[in-house]
């Protein structure tokens, strides 16, 4: 029998003691005095222990890379991550947030677990008075921000949880009302590998398409809003797992009568 008790089942990839097993591989560094306040080479010992040990599920170089590029094309001055993990995107997006004058980057983890790993490194990477994350549900969360106050726009947000929850968490921002025409962008991760064809059907439609779709049954508790105009632009890599993709959406128009 398991010892977890309560800890989430281990999948082919992770939850089975790496990430823990990687916290110790870093703070057991002989250079683990340089890393501290350096998230380049916090993230290159990430990287490490991905090819010589264990894989482990972060967005990668390519298609992080690709996301710092937007980051330095937007200049959010916040960002909000759906999906820690460890705290990989986190620190190099954060980085980016705040070397382009940012002000903040909100990263929501529902594994309490993998959010004090990913808090631990992203201190260890300097960015904790800058990056802040949350553990709970991504929808509980965002809801709580909004009621808060503490979210009235989303400026930039990436998708990178469960590829199951993209359209249901992009329904629930288009219900708060937050997602804005020529602020809002929305990064979504994996979406050709594991994929998530409903989340780009729907970032992939005209206004007219989309009021034809929630005609339909089951769209569920949350109310979309059919009326926003987004532009979505495929972008695809090849990864460790294969062919793999992340869409980039931008609010672009609101048709609402
Ligand atoms: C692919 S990993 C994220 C990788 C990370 N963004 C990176 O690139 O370094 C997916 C993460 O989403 C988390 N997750 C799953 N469902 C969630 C939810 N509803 N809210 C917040 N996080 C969730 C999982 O616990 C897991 O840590």
């Amino acid at each position: 029998m398991s010892n977890k008790l309560h800890a989430p089942r281990a999948t082919k990839y992770a939850f089975d003691g790496r990430e823990v097993d990687l916290l110790h591989y870093i703070y057991a560094r002989p250079d683990i005095k340089e890393l501290n306040g350096n998230p380049q080479k916090v993230l290159s010992a990430i990287d490490e222990y991905h090819k010589e040990f264990k894989i482990l599920t972060n967005v990668g170089a390519k298609k992080g890379q690709h996301i710092v590029d937007l980051i330095s094309e937007c200049k959010p001055s916040s960002m909000i991550e759906l999906g820690v993990y460890v705290g990989y995107s986190a620190i190099l997006f954060g980085d980016a947030v705040r070397s382009h004058g940012g002000r903040q980057y909100i990263g929501i983890e529902k594994n309490p677990e993998m959010g004090a790993i990913a808090s631990q490194l992203v201190d260890l990477a300097g960015l904790r008075n800058f990056v802040q994350i949350i553990v709970g549900s991504s929808d509980e969360v965002l809801q709580e921000l909004v009621k808060e106050k503490e979210l009235a726009q989303v400026e930039f947000i990436f998708l990178d949880h469960w590829q199951d929850l993209y359209l249901p968490d992009l329904w629930l921002l288009e219900q708060m009302d937050v997602l804005k025409p020529d602020v809002s962008v929305v990064v979504a991760d994996n979406v050709i590998f594991p994929g998530a064809p409903q989340y780009r059907k729907w970032v992939g439609a005209t206004t007219k398409q989309k009021r034809e779709m929630v005609k339909g049954a089951g769209i569920g508790a949350v109310t979309p809003n059919p009326n926003l105009v987004y532009e979505t632009v495929l972008a695809e890599f090849e990864t460790d797992f294969g062919l793999d993709g992340i869409t980039v959406t931008r609010v672009v128009g609101d048709e609402s009568e």
